[in-house]
């Protein structure tokens, strides 16, 4: 069972460089505590650099298929076995821009877990999804794929982020109760068929997550860390938040 504990996750999307593995290692190993994770998820070509800086290291997506002719594509197995210990899956922007389904979502997940990857599940809704009311709707049906293909227990060894799509790089995060209101939906919806699991279950928050506004989020109930985008480039922001988390799960 992963143990629920505060996380900090910096997903620097299609962003980065060497230089930036390099100087970004340096301030999380000065920061690094037992009481939280922090991973990292660069692009595909940094991730052997970013492990060998000794910075826990995700990927952002992986293949749902197992090793063939897939031209492009990047196999699990292969960034298990550089060191990675995380893949993203189902981030809003392969959702929209790589038109991934939540099935095939739920296949990147099936095979994360079966090369020992711990997936993060991101799942969150559109502007007009949330301007219909369709919120929760939205988040049971990304979270349901998932448990309809592999059974709830399989989310025991992951860890799930909700990042509503209109706070994604826009500067409009959720309000700390809006957030909470949507992770202890989560939450529920999983205790309903496994308590033990979802007490024991990290979410996180994603969208717009700064240095100013990570510690009132942090501090909800069900709100266990964060997914963080454009401020995990900045050595100074990043640190920051990872600061706020310690200490509030
Ligand atoms: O998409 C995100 C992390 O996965 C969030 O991005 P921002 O923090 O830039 O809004």
């Amino acid at each position: 069972m992963a143990i629920r504990k505060a996380m900090v996750a910096g997903n620097w999307k299609m962003n980065g460089s060497l230089e930036l593995v390099k100087q970004m290692s340096d301030a999380i190993n000065d920061v690094k505590s037992q009481e939280m994770d922090i991973v990292l998820f660069p692009p595909f070509p940094l991730v052997p650099a970013m492990i060998a800086s000794g910075v826990s290291t995700g990927a952002q997506t992986v293949s749902e298929n197992t090793p063939g002719a897939f031209t492009g594509e990047v196999d699990g197995q292969l960034l298990k076995d550089l060191g990675a210990t995380y893949v993203l899956v189902g981030h809003s922007e392969r959702r929209s821009i790589y038109n991934e389904s939540n099935e095939t979502v739920a296949e990147k997940f099936a095979r994360a877990q079966e090369v020992g990857l711990t997936p993060i599940l991101c799942v969150g809704e559109s502007e007009s999804e949330q301007e219909n009311g369709q919120t929760e709707q939205v988040v049971a049906a990304q979270i349901d794929a998932v448990i309809e293909k592999l059974g709830v227990a399989a989310l025991k060894d992951s860890v799930i982020a909700y990042e509503p799509v209109w706070a994604i790089g826009t500067g409009k995060t959720a309000s700390p109760e809006q957030a909470q209101t949507v992770h202890k939906f989560i939450r529920d919806k999983i205790a309903a068929l496994d308590s033990t699991l979802a007490q024991g279950l990290s979410i996180l928050y994603g969208g717009s997550v700064n240095e100013k506004n990570s510690e009132l989020l942090f501090a909800q109930t069900d709100i266990d860390g964060g997914l963080i985008g454009g401020a995990s480039l900045k050595a100074e922001s990043f640190t920051a938040i990872c600061n706020s988390a310690k200490g509030t799960v």
